[in-house]
Parts: structure tokens; C-alpha cells; sequence
């Protein structure tokens, strides 16, 4: 839905966007009301958005839970440090910049995070996200608020120990240019920082699903099952 609409407004700026959802705060205001705008027609209702979090330390397991979460709820999957990643490998114009800032443990800027996240919401059919590992930071948070013009209905924290964490993250095997003890020593006290404030933010919203993340992965979604169960009749 956000695919035919992007084309649409090429002409409408995403400041545009991002105001007239913020005002409206709906879904279908990004949606038909830009479509008829755009045509001149009327648009079929579209349906509203669905948006998880999925927030938790590195190597919580955050990804590894999100792959069955698509398998079993049919969620689009936006992996924040994928987005970054790509953005690395396709030598585009920050790519040094978040290069260098991966590899320090540290927190590339808002603007290019959530732009990147918005730009895959919009060529996304689906309706229902999770969007994973972020946002990390309270400025995060602010910023996809402000640009992207809604809010998260869910919130999922893998709440992993820290010695689990860093096992895990120094098996994980991709080749990653962070998964070392210097760069999870640093990622961890980022995490304590700066991500655990966006936790208790959502906690006290009364948003906040917290899994606890040991176990195997197949008994950690059985935690992670329930929640989207009991939604799925509203959410479709
Ligand atoms: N429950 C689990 N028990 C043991 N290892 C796990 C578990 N869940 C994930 N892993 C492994 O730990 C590593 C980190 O998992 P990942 O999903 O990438 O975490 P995150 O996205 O939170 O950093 C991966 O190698 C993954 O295969
Ligand atoms: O919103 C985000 C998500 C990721 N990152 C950067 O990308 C790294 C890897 O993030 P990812 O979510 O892939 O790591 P994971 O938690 O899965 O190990 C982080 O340490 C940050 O440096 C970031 O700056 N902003
Ligand atoms: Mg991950």
C-alpha cells in the first residue's frame, strides 16, 4: 500500500507526509488521503498500521525470535542494523560514517536510521512491522515519532544477561565487523545507557512486553507466541 502511494506523491514531500499523518494520526491518512489527493479518486479503505518494536541487548536474540514471528504472524521484518549494513555494502554516500560508527558500538544519527526505515515501510505491501533493534536511543524515538507520524502498538524486550549476551554474540559467525569482546564491552554500556531508558519509557505506556530471553529459541517464542496471538483478530 505505501509502494503505490510513494509512487503517487513523488511531488509531496515526506515533511508533507510525516505533518499530515502526525495531525491526522492515522494510518489512512499516509494512505487514501494522500492517494485521492494524488488521483482525484476515491482510494479503497486501507488497513492500519501495525507496528512492533523488537528492543533487547546485543545478541538477545532479537533477530533469531523475529524470523519466527514473521513465519507464524506474517509480519514484514525491518532489521534497523541491516538497513545500516546494506547502506556499508552499497558504498552510498554515509556509508564510511556508519561504518565507522558499528565498529565504535555507538549510535548512528536518527535522521539516517529512520529515513532508511521509512523508505522500506513505503515500498512495503504488508501492513504489519517489526521493526527490530530499534529505536535504541530516546532521541531515536522522538525522531521516528516525528518523521514516520505514529507510534508503536507493541513493544517486545528480550531480557537476556549479559554474560549470555556476549556467548552469543561472539559465536554469532557473520562476520560482522562488531561481533568482538571490544565492541560488545562498548555496545552493552550503550545498551545500559542509552537504550534502557526507551524500555522504561514504553514499560511505563503500558507497551512494554518483556520476554525473558535464555532458554531455546523454540521455548522463547512460546513466549513471544501469546502476544500476537491475542492481537491477531484486530490486526488481521
Ligand atoms: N535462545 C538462544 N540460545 C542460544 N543461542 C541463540 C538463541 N537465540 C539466538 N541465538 C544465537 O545467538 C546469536 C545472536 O542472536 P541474534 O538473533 O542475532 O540476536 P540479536 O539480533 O538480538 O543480536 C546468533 O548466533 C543466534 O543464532
Ligand atoms: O537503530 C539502530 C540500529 C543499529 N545501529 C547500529 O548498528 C549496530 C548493530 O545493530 P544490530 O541491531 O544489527 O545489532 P544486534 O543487536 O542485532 O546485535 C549497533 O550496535 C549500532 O552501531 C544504530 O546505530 N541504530
Ligand atoms: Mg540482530
Amino acid at each position: 500500500m505505501w509502494r503505490r502511494v510513494a509512487s503517487l506523491s513523488s511531488s509531496i514531500s515526506s515533511s508533507f507526509l510525516a505533518q499530515t499523518a502526525s495531525r491526522l494520526n492515522t494510518w489512512e491518512s499516509l494512505t487514501t488521503g494522500i492517494a485521492q489527493q494524488a488521483k482525484g479518486v476515491i482510494a479503497p479503505k486501507e488497513k492500519t498500521p501495525f507496528i512492533t518494536f523488537v528492543l533487547g541487548g546485543p545478541g538477545s536474540g532479537k533477530g533469531t525470535q523475529c524470523i519466527k514471528i514473521v513465519e507464524t504472524f506474517g509480519f514484514a521484518h525491518l532489521s534497523a542494523g541491516d538497513l545500516l549494513r546494506r547502506e556499508i555494502a552499497s558504498k552510498s554516500a554515509d556509508g564510511a560514517m556508519i561504518l565507522n560508527t558499528i565498529k565504535e558500538g555507538k549510535i548512528v544519527p536518527s535522521q539516517v536510521t529512520v529515513k532508511l526505515i521509512q523508505k522500506e515501510m513505503e515500498l512495503s505491501d504488508n501492513h504489519k512491522f517489526l521493526i527490530d533493534g530499534f529505536p535504541r536511543t530516546e532521541e531515536n524515538r522522538v525522531s521516528f515519532e516525528q518523521i514516520i507520524g505514529v507510534e508503536p502498538n507493541v513493544v517486545l524486550f528480550f531480557d537476556c544477561p549479559e554474560e549470555e549476551m556476549v556467548k552469543r554474540v561472539l559465536n554469532r559467525n557473520e562476520g560482522r565487523v562488531d561481533d568482538n569482546l571490544e565492541t560488545i564491552k562498548k555496545r552493552l554500556t550503550v545498551f545500559q545507557a542509552l537504550s534502557l531508558p526507551v524500555i522504561n519509557y514504553y514499560s511505563e505506556k503500558g507497551k512494554l512486553y518483556t520476554i525473558k530471553a535464555i532458554g531455546t529459541e523454540d521455548e522463547i517464542f512460546e513466549q513471544v507466541r501469546p502476544i500476537f496471538a491475542a492481537f491477531e483478530q484486530t490486526v488481521g
